[in-house]
């Protein structure tokens, strides 16, 4: 059985859970997001990583940590996008000791009563997963409110992700992901260079060629009620040129590897 109260969900790994949430303009979402996580799981640490919003939600930050040891802030001076956001934020927990770390939007779309379980789901060496993805896109995922054009863009940029790249991974764009702390170590985070959504695509693929194990579980994903999403021409228009990059890349290894030597 597991303790939905344990930083990990229970599942036995030492240490505990940071859960990093980047924001920009997230001034009415930020604090309710942050109630339901710590309702769900009061152990979990809390990383903001606000870059200057013009909104005041690094002040609104600064006041929750003001009240909540829990409750931690990384100010940055301006909008670089959510891959240096999260590059920061995993700097921010590799310099402490905690045994997990997760990737939440600030929105509410992603479901922070589902972390027990995707925590628990990290294992020790060898017996769990390494990488956890809260997954709309395998049986039993959903999403709720999305516009049918959000809705074909993401579907269409995870079609693209999955058989460009060669990954067995359905939803390589997902925000909500829990890693084992020595992913993160390991996987060259000064070298990303993605700085829209596609630093999550990256990650996906950086830990499925070095080996980890990554998992998909299912989860609700809900548009956030209040404030706008932060996609534009240019997140799309670098996520494409990106993964079609790293596609050919990936072929053009596994051909070299098919040649004869000579
Ligand atoms: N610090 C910082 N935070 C940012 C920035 N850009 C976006 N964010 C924050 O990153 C989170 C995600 O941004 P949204 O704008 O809410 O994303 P979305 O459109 O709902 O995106 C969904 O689809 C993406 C692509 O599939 C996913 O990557 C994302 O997780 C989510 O599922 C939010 O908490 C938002 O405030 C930035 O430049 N800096």
């Amino acid at each position: 059985m597991t303790d939905r109260h344990a930083p990990d969900g229970g599942a036995g790994l030492p240490g505990s859970a940071l859960v990093v949430i980047p924001t920009y303009d997230e001034r009415e979402n930020l604090e309710p997001v942050v109630q339901r996580l710590h309702a769900a799981l009061p152990a979990a640490h809390v990383l903001v990583v606000d870059d200057a919003s013009p909104d005041g939600t690094g002040e609104l930050a600064d006041e929750l940590a003001a009240a909540d040891e829990r409750v931690h802030v990384l100010h940055r001076s301006d909008k670089a996008g959510l891959g240096a956001a999260y590059v920061a934020g995993f700097d921010w927990a590799l310099a402490r000791d905690y045994a997990a770390v997760v990737e939440m939007d600030a929105d509410g779309s992603h479901p922070p009563e589902d972390l027990a379980r995707m925590l628990a789901m990290l294992g020790p060496d060898g017996t769990g997963a390494d990488v956890v993805i809260g997954s709309r896109y395998v049986p039993g995922g959903r999403v709720v409110n999305w516009p049918w054009h959000r809705q074909a863009l993401s579907r269409g940029a995870n079609l693209y992700s999955k058989y460009a790249l060669g990954v067995p991974i359905n939803d390589s764009t997902a925000g909500f992901r829990a890693y084992r702390r020595h992913v993160l170590t390991e996987l060259s985070l000064h070298d990303v260079a993605s700085q829209g959504y596609c630093f999550q695509v990256d990650l996906t693929l950086r830990a499925v060629e070095a080996g980890f194990a990554v998992v998909e579980v299912p989860i609700t994903f809900t548009d956030r009620e209040f404030g706008e999403s932060k996609m534009s021409p240019d997140i799309v228009r670098e996520a494409l040129l990106r993964v079609t990059k790293w596609g050919l890349r990936r072929r053009a290894t596994q051909l070299k590897a098919l040649l004869p030597r000579t």
